[in-house]
């Protein structure tokens, strides 16, 4: 446990560190300076593995999504070529089998020929397969991030998942009517919440956070963080909240929006930091996403950098290659940190609360070996 705080941060806490400026802003910053830990910043070495472009959804921020007639569009990987990137990963030695793909996809006609191809019906089914096929033939440890799933989908998908994920992105319902969100279903905020929920209802460790700069106000921003809170109070099971900028990447319907500033992310991180200030949560910031700017989030309380993969892209942010190791190491190094390697699942949470046997030993010996 951290330091104890006295107050835990309201919504007005959070809108004055949002709308702080000049010495406020360096003040704010000073005060995240107590919940430093050993000063000890985490990664994943991950593969990324997109299993299908389709998608129910279409959010204006997507370059991920793929049209079904695009003859580029990954449909649906095969059980093989999962299990190739798999092993490759494993030479590389990632640890985190990182599924990330569209919400829903068997809603597709295109999807649901090559599930019949495959011999299953539902992709959920097909999900459970590759995870289960993951754990049995390598070491790597599946976290799935695939969108909103049911209570009895989560329920089948933390058997052979070491944590699951989903970002909340943000609780604004105005968004539904903007071009972020307007196509998009999915990213109904009660959805999304409730999915999460969910997850900690059945003792998932749980990876949320924010989509910063998709027409959100500070209000909403503080709202969300403040969301996130309440369900980490609730179940104890956020292991971290990533804290995401808005990229805006060519020939995506938010092509011409404007990135938000770097200001506004350092205070953003800022927020994150001290609200949770008194848990173990980490705040994740991607640094492939601020490539110049990465080590100065680690200033503001910043203490992970999430999933970096040797031997995959990151194919949400194609035009952001994830730094090499060893970049990461000396950028951090040079910000006064020492970088060191985790898993998708926390320490905390390896153990038979949260996993059943098989996925608790597994964990435990890769655990051990880093
Ligand atoms: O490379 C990426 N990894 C993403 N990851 C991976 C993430 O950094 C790691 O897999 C987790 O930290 C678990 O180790 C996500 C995972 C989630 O559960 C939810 C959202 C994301 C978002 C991204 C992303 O945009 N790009
Ligand atoms: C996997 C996660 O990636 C985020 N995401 C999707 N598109 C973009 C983009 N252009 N820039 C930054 N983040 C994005 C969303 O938050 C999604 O949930
Ligand atoms: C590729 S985006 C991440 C997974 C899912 N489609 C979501 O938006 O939640
Ligand atoms: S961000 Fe996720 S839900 Fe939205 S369109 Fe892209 S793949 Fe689909």
């Amino acid at each position: 446990m951290k330091i104890k705080m006295q107050n835990k941060l309201n919504k007005e806490d959070i809108l004055h560190i949002l709308n702080a400026t000049d010495n406020e802003i360096i003040n704010y910053m000073l005060k995240t300076v107590q919940y430093r830990e050993n000063h000890l910043i985490t990664y994943s070495k991950n593969v990324f593995i997109p299993l299908t472009e389709i998608c129910r959804n279409d959010c204006g921020y997507c370059n991920f999504k793929k049209k079904s007639d695009d003859p580029e569009a990954i449909i649906l990987k095969t059980k093989q070529e999962v299990l190739e990137s798999l092993k490759e990963a494993e030479k590389y030695g990632c640890k985190e089998a990182l599924f990330t793909f569209g919400e829903d996809a068997d809603k597709e006609e295109v999807v649901k020929l090559k599930l019949a191809e495959y011999g299953y019906e539902k992709m959920i089914d097909y999900i459970i397969d590759i995870c289960q096929m993951t754990l049995d033939e390598t070491s790597l440890l599946p976290h799935t991030n695939g969108g909103n799933f049911s209570f009895d989908d989560l329920k089948r998908l933390k058997e052979v998942n070491a944590s699951l994920g989903l970002m909340l992105e943000n609780t604004s319902n105005r968004l539904m009517e903007l071009p972020a969100h307007n196509k998009s279903p999915g990213k109904n905020p009660k959805l999304r919440l409730e999915t999460i929920s969910n997850a900690g209802k059945l003792k998932i460790p749980y990876t949320t956070g924010i989509l910063i700069g998709i027409g959100e106000t500070k209000e909403e921003i503080a709202e969300s963080l403040i969301a996130i809170r309440d369900l980490y109070d609730k179940y104890g099971h956020i292991q971290e909240v990533i804290i995401q900028n808005f990229t805006p990447i060519p020939g995506i319907e938010m092509e011409n929006w404007p990135e938000p500033s770097f200001l506004d992310m350092i205070k953003t991180v800022i927020a994150g930091t001290l609200l949770f200030g008194d848990t173990d949560v980490s705040i994740q910031v991607p640094p492939n996403l601020n490539n110049e700017t990465a080590q100065i989030f680690l200033l503001c309380g910043a203490d992970d950098w999430g999933g970096v993969s040797p031997v995959s892209r990151d194919y949400v942010n194609i035009t952001s290659p994830w730094p090499g190791i060893n970049e990461l190491k000396k950028l951090t190094i040079d910000a006064g940190f020492k970088l060191t390697e985790r898993l998708c699942i926390y320490e905390k949470y390896i153990n038979s609360e949260w996993l059943n046997d098989n996925l608790l030993k597994k964990a435990s010996n890769l655990s051990k070996h880093q």
